[in-house]
């Protein structure tokens, strides 16, 4: 990074930082600095340079200061916009965010077109100070190369990028609104973008929101009280999306020091135990695997490493059942028949059943090693019920179900290893490589997590086996005499 690049970027902070404290209502404590932490891959972020004790108001945040559809001029200057929007993405029941059924698509819609609004209208934004300390480019997988996605291997997180609807739903849902408010979104005869300009920058400000905005919490009483000014309109409408300049500029992690907390007029953020000189004000984003970290923010870290996940499809446990037990096809055409595939999950969840932190935002205990998912478990002995009906010679006993259980788990397991095509102790050895990039390090860290977690559960069953006395081997296929053929 140049001095130049570096004493541009601290002009922004500090431009930023000064408007900041100029808010009406807002507060920042002189303890606090933005620091330049792109030397660690973590953009801006807040240091406290002289130590601030436990439960001490770090910065406050007017309301008035968060950038939604009811403090921006659009709203006034293009009153339907919002309605419009509205009824766009609930035709269709679109997913927006890239996550089903995590974000009404609306509010992403209209956020996606208030930031575009303030954007173009940049010079005459109250908030350009604040835009321009907003990313320009983005660490997400949905920026990445195909051969980088390919780094990504075997985890579900390639399939949930969702680059290709949300270049449609922009086509279809911003780009007319656009068009229609030209007058508005251009003013003054500004040069007008084309409709791929104005998709890119939809995927900026869609992926600035989704790293960034956050969901604005109203108290109940609000609820009443408030609809005069139209923060709440109706019950529904109690969480609003918003852009909280400051609170975003937190960096977060999976251990954490405080926290933001959302009042009637502003929001607070307070410190959830004594901060050092020199430490970082970190926020919390949720017990995220890093495979959505990623996905969602752009950065992985050891801490979230506890959170990892992998999604198994119930497709592979069938074929596991199908297989540990020797099962021909006219009986299992049989036993496929007596499930109703309404009434069992497609994809199960293999996870550790790690608690969160405790108040001070610290992790106490260490994450379990994942159990086979109670799902799975339920619907493995749903098929071994459906397989002995379908054929009384392979019934089993409790004892045997559940080591057949154990051992179906295990292939599973194995058979998803097995789709990653590197190993374990490869990728590790990979990842202190030092001429590997940003990217590849954080799809190593991800696959990594991935593969582990794998390994922890198999390990997990083979203690199990051993605890039971029972072999793998038992939990195999029956024997010759009893295999029967229906
Ligand atoms: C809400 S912003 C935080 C401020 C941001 N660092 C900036 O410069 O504007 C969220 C983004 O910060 C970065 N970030 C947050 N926590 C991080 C961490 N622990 N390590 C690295 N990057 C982090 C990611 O790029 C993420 O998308």
């Amino acid at each position: 990074m140049s001095r130049i690049q570096a004493s541009e970027f601290e002009a922004k902070s500090q431009k930023f930082l000064h408007w900041f404290k100029s808010l009406p209502g807002a507060t920042f404590h002189d303890h606090l600095d933005i620091r330049d932490l792109r030397f660690q891959e973590a953009g801006r972020g807040i240091i406290a340079v002289s130590d601030i004790p436990e439960d001490t108001t770090l910065f406050t945040i007017p309301r008035t200061a968060i950038i939604n559809t009811v403090t921006s001029q659009l709203s006034s200057l293009a009153p339907s916009v919002f309605a419009e929007s509205q009824q766009l993405g609930e035709e269709d029941g679109s997913e927006s965010d890239g996550e089903p059924g995590a974000q009404v698509p609306d509010q992403w819609l209209s956020l996606i077109l208030v930031m575009i609004y303030e954007y173009l209208n940049s010079t005459a934004s109250p908030w350009k100070p604040y835009l321009d300390v907003l990313p320009d480019s983005f660490e997400t997988p949905m920026f990445w190369s195909s051969d980088e996605l390919s780094q990504l291997q075997a985890s579900s997180i390639v399939d949930k990028i969702g680059k290709e609807q949300a270049d449609e739903m922009f086509r279809s849902k911003i780009v007319p609104v656009v068009t229609k408010y030209e007058s508005v979104f251009y003013p003054d005869g500004n040069p007008k973008l084309t409709d791929d300009s104005l998709i890119a920058l939809a995927h900026r400000m869609g992926s600035t929101i989704m790293a960034y905005a956050f969901d604005l919490e109203n108290e109940e009483d609000m609820a009443v009280s408030d609809e005069d000014d139209g923060w709440v309109e109706d019950k529904e409408a109690q969480v609003m999306m918003g852009m909280v300049p400051m609170a975003d500029i937190l960096n977060a992690d999976a251990e954490f020091n405080a926290h933001v907390n959302h009042g009637e007029n502003d929001l607070t953020v307070t410190s959830l135990r004594p901060i050092k000189a020199g430490e970082e004000v970190l926020n919390y984003y949720g017990p995220h695997p890093n495979s959505d970290l990623l996905r969602r923010y752009g950065y992985v870290t050891p801490k979230h490493s506890r959170y990892d996940v992998v999604e198994l499809p119930w497709e592979s446990t069938l074929s596991a059942v199908k297989e540990t037990l020797a099962i021909d096809d006219n009986t299992w055409g049989k036993a496929i028949s007596r499930i109703d595939p309404e009434e069992t999950e497609d994809t199960f969840v293999l996870e550790r059943e790690t608690g969160t932190t405790d108040s001070n935002g610290l992790l106490t205990n260490p994450a379990p090693p994942p159990e086979i998912p109670s799902d799975m478990e339920e619907q493995l002995q749903l098929i071994l019920k459906a397989i002995s009906k379908a054929n009384p010679g392979l019934q089993l006993d409790k004892v045997k179900r559940k080591a057949v259980g154990q051992t179906v788990a295990s292939r599973v397991f194995e058979a998803k290893l097995a789709q990653y095509p590197t190993t374990l102790e490869e990728d590790r050895a990979l990842l202190s490589d030092p001429r590997i990039g940003r990217r590849q390090k954080m799809a190593l860290f991800v696959r990594i997590g991935e593969k582990a977690l794998l390994r922890e559960a198999l390990d997990l069953i083979r203690v199990h086996h051993d605890e039971n006395g029972i072999s793998v081997e038992e939990g195999g296929p029956p024997r010759k005499k009893t295999r029967v053929h229906g």
